[in-house]
């Protein structure tokens, strides 16, 4: 059993534009089972009931917000359901770590209906909050805020409009990296802390181009902060990939991370903000805790 859920509000709205081509796409291959998510936070109890009522393939259109919701949701059930991406959000980085066509709506239905293959993948956690994409402390944190803000922008020019306004105004985040030899740094003023499990984010940022979705780890990569001048060039940097090497940016690969701040941090898992309970927190790898349902090659 397929079932469609599909998020009108991701993308701005692109979701709900998307929706006829989406549901002309998926019945031409006798595919009719669509549910709506009708609020933020509904991705939970909409898996849930997909798992009750037998669904094996949930295919979730939408974006990072949408589908790190499901996917968490889908894995903690631990039921053998597979989730498949289609792409409707603004940045849909997590299924840039995918083979199937996640952006191509028709070519997406027709490798749905036909099966696929099953791939096991990795998620990620902070503390006891799961994620699927990415977690970023510090100066991530900063442009989220200012995202919710901008309503002009679409498309990945949300996430780097956003940035540079907050390039020059953000002092730095005091934090002690543990859990990884190499980077028992002492506690140091720190501009970012992203800890990948794909590579890309923000729609345009490859933050950790190395990044697997499906090795066990996630890649920690860390901006040491410096002049302001110099963090317009490493985000330039970083829009390639081109960041990692750089001498002010740390990466390293591990199953988990223990982090220690001067106070309980914000920070955010696929696009959502969360204030931590503690100014110690662990970010871990959920090796293989979710199927997915890819292309063969
Ligand atoms: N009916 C709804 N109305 C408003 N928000 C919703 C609704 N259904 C789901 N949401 C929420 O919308 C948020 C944004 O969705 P999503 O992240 O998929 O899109 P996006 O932010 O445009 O894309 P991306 O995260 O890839 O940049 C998610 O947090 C999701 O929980």
């Amino acid at each position: 059993m397929i079932r469609v859920l599909w998020n009108p509000a991701s993308g701005r709205g692109r979701g709900a534009l998307l929706f006829p081509r989406l549901r002309a796409a998926f019945e031409a291959h006798g595919l009719r089972d669509f549910v709506q998510s009708q609020r933020e936070g509904d991705e939970a109890r909409l898996v849930r009931e997909a798992i009750a009522d037998g669904v094996q393939t949930l295919v979730v259109a939408g974006g990072d917000g949408t589908w790190g919701k499901s996917a968490v949701a889908l894995a903690q059930a631990g039921a053998p359901a597979r989730m498949a991406f289609v792409a409707a959000g603004t940045g849909n980085d997590f299924a840039k770590n995918l083979r199937a066509p996640a952006t191509d709506v028709e070519a997406m239905a027709a490798l749905i209906a036909s099966g696929g293959v099953e791939r096991r993948v990795d998620l990620g956690r902070v503390d006891g909050n799961w994620f699927a994409n990415v977690a970023g402390f510090g100066f991530d944190v900063e442009v989220l805020m200012a995202t919710k803000g901008s309503r002009l922008l679409r498309g990945p020019a949300v996430y780097v409009a956003a940035a540079l306004g907050q390039l020059f105004s953000f002092g730095g985040i005091p934090v002690r990296i543990g859990g990884v030899a190499s980077l028992f740094a002492p506690r140091r003023n720190r501009l970012m802390l992203v800890f990948a499990n794909g590579k890309e984010f923000g729609g345009a940022f490859k933050i950790a181009p190395m990044a697997r979705v499906d090795d066990g780890k996630l890649d920690a990569v860390v901006f040491e902060d410096g002049i302001k001048l110099g963090r317009v060039a490493l985000l330039a940097r970083a829009l390639g990939g081109t960041h990692i090497g750089h001498p002010k940016v740390f990466h390293k690969a591990g199953a988990e991370f223990e982090l220690e701040f001067d106070s309980p941090p914000a920070y955010e898992l696929d696009g959502d903000l969360h204030l931590a309970p503690s100014r110690v927190v662990t970010v871990a790898s959920l090796p293989g805790v979710l199927r997915v349902l890819d292309s063969p090659t």
